[in-house]
């Protein structure tokens, strides 16, 4: 029995202690409190929980078992939901443009309701790639104890007739599927048979996506309790491991320990350097730096590129890849991985983590890289690496004077030189490669898609999955100042800043330009001559924000460059 009286309630004690918060107590019985509960910190549990998408459609359950270890450790829970929407729907639509934003509404709503009532800390649980982030915004912002519980991984999926599970399927192999359609390489029946099979149950998207990837980050930030991102959805791990993270946040209050005690600068180079290895998102960039805002850590886009130079990339993982989240889960996960870089000097050991241990001390019982099964090629060997240098590339040139992320793995080579092909909308871009438009040698250019002109920084999914299904993938590259899912692959750069909405020469390229990208200098340039650069700059007419009015409007007023995160609440 804990002694529920030591426990701190430094923000919770305001509203409920004293005669004159009656009516406080009195609303918090109608919903379940006893007097008892009035002497326990109360924690919210802020979840995601939704029917709209696999990734968070049984947060509802495992909230439970928050609340269980809440409870259990002495804290009162209490539960709130807030608002998710999925990329995985809303791909290639209008409705894409609130993808983005919703990570920033995430925020505000879970900063909104726990500052509200007073909660003394939280347990936030989400699984798509805007919950996540935004739900680390809030927690960053509100610097009461807490633990950022991930939802889990979802299995693959497989065709009738793959008994021995050889081409394991995810939402991504649906994206290519429909290139593949529309080259005619599989009929309708077939697009059918992969649209039925790719989504098996709960979880969120099966590759080094963003959700998976962002997972990691955050483990690997401290923010989450060791071993909890590489966990499936479904199962008793991931049960067990909400139960822990209820127990510890009422464990952090005890110990006042905050998430800004965790989430240091040097945390954040530790995140940096599990996703870089693993071969995570471009997204990672994008909510890294908005964290990191929230935080008030200094981050900005040329860390990434220096701690990039001496991180090799060693995760043979979807979307570049072979293997599935649900495959590393089998083989023990990124801890080893994570022992393996640290013996190297590449991560802090002496960060906190929620789990009350330092990151050393967490990894302590870890074997290094030994402990995964010798037949294993998912996490290469340090000396035997996918590539030597990381597969982000912060790129900048006249065509990106404040910066671009590229996603080049080197399986597509370096270096790309050739022929510009302007889009000025996704859809645009996709029907063109549909149509069979785009061909070899060709830099599809898809512009006016940055975080104002979308408004809302779309990823370019159905383009590049697109251009994948057409065969396309090694002859053709794409650049946009939008941004790319975690299952896009290819020569892709994207997050050009500044954006064609705002001014940025992205604006001024015309088709049939050369476009020049190369991967180690990181350099991105339109080659025309000084002269008709500067000419076709004072002639442009950039089209301003992409809508004026409600959420989107208010996001493209407030929100700042790509490459810084693209925050709605800088510089106010
Ligand atoms: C739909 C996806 C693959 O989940 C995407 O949203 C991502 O960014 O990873
Ligand atoms: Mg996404």
């Amino acid at each position: 029995m804990s002694d529920l009286t030591s426990i701190p309630r430094p923000h919770s004690s305001v509203v409920v202690d004293g005669n004159d918060r009656a009516a406080a107590r009195s609303m918090l019985r109608a919903v379940g409190f006893e007097d008892d509960d009035f002497n326990k910190p109360q924690i919210a549990v802020a979840s995601a929980a939704s029917d709209m998408t696999p990734c968070n459609v049984h947060l509802g359950d495992l909230s439970e078992h928050a609340r269980t270890g809440i409870a259990a450790a002495g804290g009162k829970p209490v539960y709130f939901n807030t608002i998710t929407v999925t990329d995985g729907i809303s791909m290639g639509t209008q409705g894409m443009r609130y993808s983005l934003v919703s990570r920033e509404v995430i925020a505000d709503s879970i900063e909104t309701a726990v500052a509200a009532e007073g909660f003394d800390g939280l347990v936030a649980i989400g699984g798509c790639d805007k919950n996540m982030p935004g739900a680390m915004i809030a927690i960053a912002r509100l610097n009461r104890p807490a633990v950022f519980i991930y939802g889990g991984t979802i299995l693959p999926g497989f065709l009738a007739g793959d008994e021995h599970h050889e081409r394991p399927l995810d939402i991504v192999s649906v994206f290519e599927a429909v290139g593949k359609h529309a080259k005619g390489e599989l009929d309708d029946a077939g697009l059918k048979a992969v649209e039925k099979a790719a989504i098996p149950g709960p979880g969120s998207c099966g590759g080094m996506y963003t959700a998976n990837t962002m997972a990691s980050a955050i483990e690997a930030m401290g923010m989450s309790l060791p071993n909890s991102s590489a966990q499936l959805a479904v199962g008793e791990e991931k049960r067990k491991d909400c139960e822990r993270a209820g127990a510890a946040v009422v464990a952090m209050l005890k110990n006042d320990l905050k998430p800004r005690d965790i989430m240091t600068r040097e945390a954040f180079e530790n995140a940096i350097t599990v996703c870089l290895a693993l071969g995570g998102s471009t997204n990672l960039i994008l909510h890294l730096l908005a964290i990191a805002h929230a935080a008030e850590v200094p981050l900005a886009l040329d860390d990434f590129k220096t701690i990039g130079e001496r991180v090799p990339l060693l995760g043979d993982l979807k979307p570049f890849g072979k293997y599935n989240m649900s495959h590393l889960v089998r083989i023990g996960g990124i801890r080893p991985m994570m022992k393996m870089l640290l013996d190297r000097g590449l991560l802090h050991g002496d960060c906190m983590t929620v789990s009350g241990q330092t990151m050393a001390e967490s990894l302590a019982d870890v074997k290094p890289y030994g402990a995964y099964p010798t037949e294993q090629d998912i996490i290469h060997p340090w000396d035997q690496p996918i590539k030597t240098e990381t597969h982000l590339r912060v790129l900048r040139g006249n065509l990106a004077p404040d910066g671009a992320v590229g996603k080049i793995t080197g399986k597509e080579g370096l270096y790309f030189k050739g022929t510009a092909k302007v889009y000025e909308s996704e859809e645009d871009a996709l029907q063109g490669i549909l149509r069979g438009d785009v061909v070899k040698g060709d830099v599809v250019v898809i512009r006016n898609e940055g975080p104002v002109g979308g408004p809302g920084m779309r990823e370019m999914l159905s383009p590049t999955a697109a251009v994948a299904g057409r065969g396309l993938i090694k002859d053709v590259a794409l650049i946009t100042d939008g941004r790319f899912s975690g299952g896009s692959h290819g020569f892709d750069v994207g997050h050009i800043t500044p954006e064609a909405a705002n001014g940025g020469p992205i604006g001024i390229v015309a088709s049939g330009d050369t476009i020049e990208i190369d991967a180690v200098k990181n350099t991105i340039s339109v080659l025309i001559s000084d002269d008709v650069y500067a000419a076709r700059m004072a002639a442009f007419k950039p089209r301003g924000p992409g809508a004026t009015r409600g959420v989107l409007g208010k996001y493209a007023k407030l929100v700042a460059s790509a490459s810084e995160g693209a925050v709605t609440d800088k510089g106010l």
